[in-house]
């Protein structure tokens, strides 16, 4: 019997997007390099993620949410700031009809100060229990304290805390060259970046934009009015920050930008 939000994509809606995604197996070979990086959220038509801080804000119409499932099966790691974690207690899973636990991405929470409140009823947790998704990897700053308790519980459901040096920015954020060659030393070739806010502003900085290979972002038409989580990375000098190879599709009453960020 199917779960009561299983979800299906349309076969059709397929093709367009393989170009933007990661082919399989396509960096397994070659070990230095990083894993294939999408980037993709859902915003407003003025560029909010939610509401407000902490706040989870429905955007995406049914097409365009079953797409970000069939888009979480493509990727070996679906990543997401601790802030969203925080705000959201998500599943991190495909909800897609019949996808087996081998074609579920490896949850990834960035969580330099080991912040994130997790506990047994945390729904990434109760998931990766019954099978239906991954336990997740906390990435953690090196030499912060994680209980013993935490640990295990983490470790209980397949999951585990990463330890990575913090960068230079007073230790909140880590760089994003350290957490991709983390990641791929883990065997995860290809991510999925789903936000928040100051995850994806950070990843279309200067420090970050190289590493992006493909942005698909959706775009609902309704404005969250001022006050909400926008996307508005800062402005590198001298060049615009701009996609190249892109395409535009209707899904339902949103849109879906596919493209790649020009260099
Ligand atoms: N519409 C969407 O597609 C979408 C997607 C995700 C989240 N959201 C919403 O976004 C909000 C949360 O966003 P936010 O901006 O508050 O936080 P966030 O989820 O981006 O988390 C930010 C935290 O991640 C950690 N971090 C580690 N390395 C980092 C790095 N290199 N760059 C940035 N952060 C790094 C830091 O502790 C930082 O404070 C929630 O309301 C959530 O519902 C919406
Ligand atoms: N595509 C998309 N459309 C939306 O309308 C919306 N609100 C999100 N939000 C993404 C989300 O905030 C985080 O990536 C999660 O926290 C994942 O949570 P789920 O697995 O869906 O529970 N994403």
């Amino acid at each position: 019997m199917s779960r009561p939000d299983s979800l299906t994509f349309p076969p059709h809606l397929i093709p367009p997007l393989s170009p933007y995604l990661p082919r399989p197996d396509s960096r397994r070979e070659d070990p230095s390099s990083l894993p294939f990086l999408t980037l993709t959220y859902a915003a407003s038509l003025d560029s909010m993620l939610s509401l407000a801080p902490g706040v989870r804000t429905a955007l995406s119409g049914p097409l365009t949410k079953s797409m970000t499932h069939h888009l979480r099966t493509r990727h070996s790691a679906i990543l997401i700031g601790v802030n969203t974690a925080l705000a959201d207690d998500p599943a991190l899973n495909s909800r897609l009809v019949g996808a087996p636990l081998s074609s579920q991405p490896r949850p990834v929470i960035l969580d330099p100060e080991a912040r994130w409140d997790f506990t047994s009823q945390s729904k990434v947790i109760q998931l990766a229990e019954r099978g239906e998704g991954k336990a997740p990897f906390v990435v953690a700053g090196e030499g912060v304290e994680v209980s013993d308790e935490r640990r295990s519980l983490l470790e209980r459901a397949g999951g585990k805390f990463l330890a990575l040096r913090r960068g230079k920015d007073g230790g909140k954020r880590f760089d994003w060259g350290d957490v991709l060659r983390l990641l791929k030393s883990e065997g995860l070739d290809s991510v999925m970046v789903e936000g928040g806010g100051e995850v994806i502003n950070s990843l279309l900085g200067k420090e970050g934009n190289r590493y992006v290979d493909s942005v698909i972002v959706t775009i609902a038409p309704t404005w969250l009015g001022k006050g909400g989580v926008v996307v508005s990375p800062e402005r590198s000098e001298g060049a615009q920050l701009r996609l190249r190879d892109v395409v535009w599709q209707g899904y339902g009453e949103d849109v879906v930008l596919c493209g790649r960020i020009e260099r």
